[in-house]
């Protein structure tokens, strides 16, 4: 068969290995949201979605993604791991319905030695009651070899008498962890081709670790050698330095390997984000296909190519995983990087007015701030001095905070050609701020969208006086919306973004329509419907 006909099954075990990362506990809920995620829309063969025998949250866990999974007739994807404890892992797995137990056996003879007091024949035999045990509770079985990387090293006979031993079981595959994540891509590749090639009737697995960094290389050198599936998990979570990235794996399987795999590529950045907020792991931002800036051309060199087609043209276009190509602002930025970001904000400007603007971004990107495409109009406005974006101005504001007591918030404000007053109590200066603004712009008849995220940083050397910038994201009825807002201050500087996404929405609302109706030459234009920026 050639190598490119072949398929790789994809093992995801971030429900597993994945909550063994320091610090990461998901709920039931949580579980099964990403067990259907998993399944349903990446596509990944296998899931490993618990522990045996952890708790009574986690029983309940597996119960209810087995019988989500039953339904759909998925439960045989889905996966368990178990212990040689005398049954006890089996019959919790069988209770709370599972159908797949990976049983989880030692690998190197030191373990079965040292940990257990052992001989391989003890052990075998150990292991074989609980299969039989598992079978005939109906439960099919799957073998990692625990430590099978330094067990293999140390003693190969060891682990091949262990298969051995077990050839007549059924057992369906055997898995090949490197648990400390120590192997190399050469050093895989030989051990997993020696398997393959010395029990070919067998189906292997390999179950990386990161903890050297080559982990998907690592999965890579297995699936060349032979292995009939890989395991990894979404944002690289698990113990210690994590297992392999799904979306590196994938990618590097398809375009790299050539091999087939089932993985749904456009829902791989989703899956990231999901696994985010359930886990509390944020990712890096230049995290290979799922992180927020990787698909950000910094460089104008690089956005004036893709002005004049494509020239740094990558498989890995921003399309294929459902994303979009960004071109930053900041002080690397060129003519071509402005251009691209009034394309998408659907901005005209003359040469002269692109130049000022230019200018400005690049001396903002001087004084280390980052630019995103949403400051553009800000700067622009600036710059030319429009008073687009000025339809909502703080004009004064009294915080105060105290120990014991809500916060307190007292503000005036400029709306269009009016000025409001309000006061506004909370649990902290911001949401005192946002209840008195609250009020101030229901008198307008709105309601301020919803916040999804908020990111106060100072700039790297963390001194007291430094600048404070804070990125907030808002869910309003056109989609995400990021703003941000520079003080010395943070809670100012949430303000400060504040009034910016006020501003935006405004001139979305206000402006942009009458714009639109204008350049159509309608003489009449339809009546302006209230401004509603989000339900709230
Ligand atoms: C628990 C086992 C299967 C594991 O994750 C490993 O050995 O890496």
């Amino acid at each position: 068969m050639s190598e490119a006909a072949r398929y790789v099954r994809i093992m995801d075990t971030t429900l597993r290995d994945g909550e063994q990362t320091q610090g990461v506990s998901f709920s039931p809920d949580e579980k099964v949201n990403l067990a259907k995620t998993l399944l349903e829309q990446v596509c990944v063969d296998r899931i490993e979605v618990a522990s045996a025998r952890v708790s009574s949250g986690e029983a309940s866990a597996v119960s209810q993604i087995v019988a989500w999974a039953e339904e759909r007739n998925l439960a045989e994807r889905v996966e368990i791991l178990g212990f040689v404890d005398g049954g006890r892992s089996v019959d919790w797995i069988a209770g709370a319905g599972g159908r797949v137990i990976n049983l989880l056996a030692k690998g190197s003879e030191k373990h079965c030695r040292g940990q257990l007091g052992k001989t391989l024949e003890q052990h075998l035999a150990d292991v074989r009651e609980t299969v039989a045990h598992a079978q005939a509770r109906g439960l099919a079985v799957n073998l990692y070899l625990e430590d099978w990387s330094n067990g293999y090293r140390d003693n190969p006979d060891y682990v091949f008498g262990l298969v051995e031993g077990l050839a007549d079981t059924g057992i369906g595959h055997y898995m090949l962890p490197d648990t400390l994540g120590v192997m190399t891509p050469e050093r895989v590749f030989a051990a997993v081709s020696d398997m393959v090639q010395r029990f070919p009737g067998l189906q292997f697995d390999f179950h990386p670790h990161n903890d050297y960094g080559l982990a998907t290389a690592n999965v890579l050198a297995a699936a060349q050698a032979g292995a009939a599936a890989v395991h990894c998990t979404i944002n690289c979570l698990g113990e210690r330095a994590g297992n392999a990235s799904l979306a590196e794996v994938a990618v590097n399987l398809r375009d790299q390997l050539g091999v087939e795999i089932g993985i749904d590529e456009s829902h791989l950045a989703r899956a990231s984000e999901l696994v985010e907020y359930f886990s509390g792991k944020r990712i890096a931002d230049n995290a290979p296909i799922v992180g927020a800036d990787v698909f950000t051309q910094t460089a104008g060199i690089h956005a004036d190519g893709d002005k004049k087609g494509s020239l740094y043209h990558s498989r890995l276009s921003p399309e294929r995983f459902a994303r979009r190509r960004k071109y930053a602002l900041g002080k690397l930025a060129g003519k071509a990087s402005l251009a691209k970001n009034l394309e998408r904000l659907d901005i005209e400007l003359s040469e002269e007015n692109q130049r000022k603007v230019l200018q400005r971004v690049v001396e903002l990107g001087d004084s280390k701030k980052t630019i995103t495409t949403e400051d553009l109009p800000f700067i622009i406005a600036e710059v030319l001095e429009s008073k687009d974006y000025d339809h909502v101005e703080l004009l004064a504001c009294n915080l105060s905070s105290s120990l014991g007591l809500d916060s307190t918030a007292s503000i005036k404000v400029r709306v269009g050609e009016q000025a409001h007053t309000a006061v506004g109590s909370g649990n902290g200066g911001y949401d005192a701020f946002t209840s008195a603004l609250a009020k101030v712009v229901k008198k307008q008849g709105l309601v301020l969208p919803q916040l999804t995220d908020f990111e106060v940083r100072i700039p790297k050397g963390g001194r007291t006086d430094a600048l404070t910038e804070c990125s907030i994201t808002w869910q309003t009825d056109e989609g995400e919306l990021r703003t941000r807002g520079v003080h010395a201050n943070q809670v100012f500087a949430a303000v400060g973004a504040t009034v910016r996404m006020l501003n935006i929405l405004m001139h979305r609302r206000l402006v942009e329509p009458k714009e639109a109706t204008s350049a159509s030459a309608s003489t009449s234009g339809p009546e302006l419907e209230p401004m509603r920026v989000a339900a709230s």
